[in-house]
């Protein structure tokens, strides 16, 4: 079974390498959205595949870093774009998030990615 626990950050950024004149060059903001998704089976006595407790406490060391900060000053954020968000997020959360299977990007509610560490 697939599980997933949804988190919010506000953070500022600009794209240094659109094209000349790209709106999204200027500085601005945005209220990211990030699922994390775990698959793995349903514990018997527990009757879940994780406690989602566990998956915010894993997930608190990235968001502190994240939240109300200029994305592109964050080390491995120079470009900051929503995929390598997405990345920068599911290379430090990988290897002890066990079972971690897609992590989705939202940056507005039109416009997001999901990684799947492909
Ligand atoms: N593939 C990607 N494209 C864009 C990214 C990105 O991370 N990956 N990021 C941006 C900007 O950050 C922009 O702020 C968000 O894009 P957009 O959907 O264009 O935002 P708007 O809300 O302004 O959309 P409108 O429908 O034009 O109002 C750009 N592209
Ligand atoms: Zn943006």
């Amino acid at each position: 079974m697939e599980i997933f626990r949804e988190f919010t950050f506000e953070a500022a950024h600009r794209l240094p390498r659109v094209p000349e004149g790209h709106k999204c060059a200027r500085l601005h903001g945005h209220s990211y959205r990030v699922v994390l998704h775990i698959e793995g089976p349903v514990e018997p006595d527990a009757g879940w595949v994780m406690d989602f407790g566990d998956v915010k406490r894993a997930f608190e060391p990235l968001r502190s870093r994240l939240d109300h900060y200029y994305l592109n000053e964050v080390d491995g954020l120079d470009n900051p774009t929503s995929e390598n968000l997405a990345r920068w997020i599911w290379e430090r959360l990988h290897p002890t998030l066990h079972g971690l299977t897609a992590i989705t990007v939202q940056e507005t509610c039109t416009s997001g990615c999901t990684y799947r560490g492909e």
